[in-house]
């Protein structure tokens, strides 16, 4: 059996250290700021940012919820970006995904700007994250968080073969460059792949960030592999699964994340931990 990757655990670790931080910013008069724009009604959206408020309020970084209509136009939530750029008591942004299909979600990354941009999502720090800047930049908390999982776990990366299945602008294409910079040999499948399963069964690391419950099982894994999956997906019963066919993969993987309580708390507790270094960053 595979060792469990606690993310939930690690989180707790992760997010007294932001406590901390917090602390200690607020005895320099900074009160950290996150500004979390949610356009439309999406369920699963409404669920995560109640769990960002409630552990942005545990650990004393103050925390706005703008909600707006369905409706809401582009030129509309551009100007309300805009305010919150030019806001000093503001040191992050973010505006979650989905958005409805009159708003060109490129666009809204390019109007955050760069230096309040909790997502990481700003094409300036997306660009500084390819090409390994050693300035101070946001990356996309979900693939940041793996990094920290991999390195609490001993997960040995440079000269590791990492494959992951998944090319998206929040998970697949930043994890491939936090790999890289990390000195792995990655690659990065998706739906176009001819043959998935060739490529899987070769990593020492595979992560899974497709939204498809179970597209990976024990048989495309590498015995002793590392394996991260972010999908989350509700089943006919309304539970949480992975992408990964945990009950097969557990037989095989060296290491494995479970779903809930993986990459998920890892995502919330660094984005906290990303408000507070932007906040600290704008000093
Ligand atoms: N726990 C967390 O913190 C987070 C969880 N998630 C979850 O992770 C999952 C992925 O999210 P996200 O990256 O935003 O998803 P997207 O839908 O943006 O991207 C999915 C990717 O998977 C690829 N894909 C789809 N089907 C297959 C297939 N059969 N074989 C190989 N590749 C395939 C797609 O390929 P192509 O590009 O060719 O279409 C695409 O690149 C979702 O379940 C989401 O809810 C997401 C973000 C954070
Ligand atoms: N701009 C933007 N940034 C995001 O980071 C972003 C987004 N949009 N859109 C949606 C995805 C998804 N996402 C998750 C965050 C936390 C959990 C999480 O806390 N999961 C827990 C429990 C969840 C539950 O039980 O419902 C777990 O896996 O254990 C999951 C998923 C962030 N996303």
């Amino acid at each position: 059996m595979a060792e469990l990757i606690d993310g939930k655990q690690l989180a707790k670790k992760v997010n007294a250290q932001t406590e901390q931080a917090v602390t200690e910013l607020k005895t320099q008069g900074i009160e950290p700021k996150l500004v979390v724009i949610i356009v439309g009604d999406d369920e699963a959206s409404r669920i995560y940012v109640r769990n960002k408020n409630r552990k942005a309020q545990q650990l004393g970084i103050n925390s706005e919820t703008k909600q707006l209509p369905k409706d809401t136009s582009q030129t509309e939530l551009l100007k309300l970006i805009d305010q919150y750029n030019q806001d000093e008591t503001v040191h992050g942004i973010m505006v979650q995904s989905p958005l409805p299909s009159q708003i060109d979600e490129a666009a809204v990354t390019r109007a955050i700007s760069p230096a309040k941009d909790a997502d990481g999502f700003n094409p300036e720090n997306v660009g500084k994250l390819y090409a390994n800047s050693d300035l101070n930049f946001p990356v996309s908390c979900t693939p940041k968080g793996i990094m920290t999982m991999l390195a609490a776990y001993d997960v040995q990366i440079a000269g590791a073969n990492a494959v992951i299945v998944g090319r998206s602008n929040i998970v697949g294409r930043p994890m491939a460059a936090l790999l890289l910079n990390a000195s792995a040999t990655v690659t990065v499948v998706h739906s176009h792949t001819q043959n998935m399963q060739a490529y899987t069964r070769e990593a020492d690391i595979l992560i899974v960030a497709t939204g498809i419950a179970h597209l990976i099982k024990g048989e495309d894994i590498k015995p002793g592999a590392t394996v991260i999956d972010v999908g989350m997906n509700r089943d006919e019963n309304g539970k949480l699964t992975g992408d990964v066919d945990f009950e097969s993969a557990s037989k095989v993987a060296g290491k494995i994340t479970p779903v809930p309580g993986g990459v998920g708390p890892m995502t919330i507790a660094t984005l906290m931990q990303q408000t507070v270094e932007l906040a600290k960053w704008s000093e």
